[in-house]
């Protein structure tokens, strides 16, 4: 049992005929997006929008039907993966760099489904660097402001160089001693000029579905 392929399978349940739905982007996402192909090849009638180019690719070639963003007011579902879980239902989230565009389709979704496997769910945030979206502009400046907040802030490589997010801006992954409070974290974040976007997803889902090893899966509803 895959407890990632179990949580994104079960997920896709609430997907519906009609439904305008946003895709994830990871490798729990990837499960969501098979399924979600599968079930369209069946006669599920879908329109889909993704948050990064690799989901959109994928959906491209598993024929699952795109829409434009300028088409729709409202996406009704978004399934999506996540780094860490609190037992708030708090999230981190741009482990793979696509925070920017995942937090505009979790924002504009009626259903924001988040998807795990349980080594993501902890206590508190933190552990996993928080990934933060920053343009490259004078980006040492940007970073000094980060700092401040006492965290120790790194630019992501790929390959020896800054790695470049689908929007053409750097992320920066920022560990904290732990994150108690992510609205606020949030807030102090966004205000410093140069930030396009941080990954915490504070009080964003509305299901947070978790797999488990011995293939449990657990639904919670927030
Ligand atoms: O936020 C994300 C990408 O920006 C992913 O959802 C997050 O990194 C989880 O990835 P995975 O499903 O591969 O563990």
């Amino acid at each position: 049992m895959n407890p990632k392929r179990i949580a994104a399978e079960r997920a896709v349940e609430f997907v519906k005929d009609g439904m305008i739905v946003g895709l994830g982007t990871g490798s729990t996402s990837y499960w969501a997006i098979h399924r979600i192909a599968e079930k369209v090849n069946e006669g599920l009638e879908i329109k889909a929008v993704a948050s990064s180019r690799n989901s959109e690719d994928m959906a491209m070639q598993l024929g699952i039907p795109l829409i434009a963003f300028d088409e729709i007011d409202i996406i009704d579902i978004t399934i999506d993966g996540a780094d860490e879980v609190d037992r708030h239902g708090n999230l981190t989230k741009g482990g793979g760099g696509a925070l920017l565009r995942e937090k505009i389709l979790a924002a504009n979704s009626k259903q924001f489904i988040v998807i795990a496997d349980e080594t993501k769910r902890v206590e508190l945030l933190g552990k996993f660097p928080l990934p933060v979206e920053i343009v490259p502009f004078a980006a040492n400046l940007t970073i000094n402001q980060l700092k401040r907040l006492q965290c120790d802030p790194v630019i992501r490589l790929l390959n020896g160089k800054p790695f470049m997010t689908d929007n053409g801006n750097l992320i920066v992954d920022c560990k904290f001693e732990s994150i108690p409070d992510p609205e606020k974290l949030t807030k102090q974040i966004n205000t410093i000029p140069g930030v396009a976007e941080n990954g915490l997803f504070a009080q964003m889902a509305n299901k947070i579905v978790t797999g488990y090893n011995d293939g449990r899966i657990e639904v919670k509803e927030r």
